[in-house]
């Protein structure tokens, strides 16, 4: 089933994750994307999560319309945590969003689903919108595990206040991230229907249907059109087409296009 004959109500989001790339000196790409999709972000939502130090800075160079959101939250509000940042603090410097739980955390920092949750929380707590990433490696989808890991990241990465307002799922398969390999329609397909009815299931009819559920790994302007006219698939995250405003603005296009 093609996105047009599903739920057309969750509006499309394109997050961008620049992960741990952007100096102060590099903000023309900032005006460029909040310029050139200044038109579209009407029909998208169109959000960009820079580094932590670039938040403020981001926030007051770029058009009141383009979300800006962090990459990642410590679990308490404040204390003896050197080096980290909190919810609170994010908020403070200018997000509305932060992604907690994406793979690369959960790998170079050892965070479980426990972690996550506790991550999700403390967004809430802080009045932020949370996207919890989720994702199975290759070994797990050549093994046939991906539907059943996946389902037991949702399962265990969200608390039971989870709200369409206050939470975004993300769907990036591990072995996408990065590497220009792109899950197929058919499969991303097959995961959204399974991870919506999952939400469904837990969160009841009217919230496991207007959740959103992004797809993210390997998106680009070539591959943008065909991923986000599946059905279930209400937008993406995107890592290193996030990073060019040409890319990135060639993605939000094709996501308006598919209205
Ligand atoms: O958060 C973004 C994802 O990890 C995707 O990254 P990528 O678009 O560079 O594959």
């Amino acid at each position: 089933m093609r996105r047009e004959e599903n739920n057309l109500a969750r509006k499309i989001l394109i997050a961008g994750n620049w992960k741990m790339n952007g100096l102060s000196g590099q903000l023309e790409e900032v005006r460029k994307i909040s310029e050139g999709c200044s038109a579209t972000m009407g029909e998208v939502d169109i959000l960009v999560c820079p580094p932590a130090t670039l938040l403020r800075t981001v926030r007051d160079a770029a058009h009141s319309d383009l979300l800006v959101g962090a990459q990642n939250c410590h679990a308490k509000e404040k204390g003896a945590h050197t080096g980290d940042i909190s919810a609170e603090m994010l908020r403070d410097a200018g997000a509305s969003h932060v992604i907690v739980g994406h793979s690369e955390r959960r790998a170079d920092h050892s965070e479980c689903c426990a972690t996550v949750r506790s991550k999700l929380v403390a967004a809430h707590r802080a009045g932020l919108v949370a996207i919890v990433c989720i994702g199975e490696t290759l070994e797990e989808r050549e093994a046939g595990e991906a539907l059943r890991v996946l389902e037991s990241q949702l399962e265990n990465s969200l608390h039971d206040d989870v709200t369409a307002g206050n939470t975004i799922i993300a769907y990036e398969p591990i072995w996408a991230i990065g590497t220009g390999k792109t899950a197929s329609a058919e499969d991303v397909a097959e995961v959204h229907s399974h991870l919506r009815r999952r939400l469904v299931e837990r969160f009841g009819q009217e919230t496991g249907t207007s959740l959103r559920l992004l797809y993210g790994g390997s998106v680009q302007p070539t591959n943008a059109a065909s991923l986000l006219s599946v059905a279930d698939v209400d937008g993406a995250l995107v890592g290193g087409a996030s990073l060019k405003a040409q890319d990135f603005l060639a993605i939000c296009e094709a996501a308006r296009n598919c209205r």
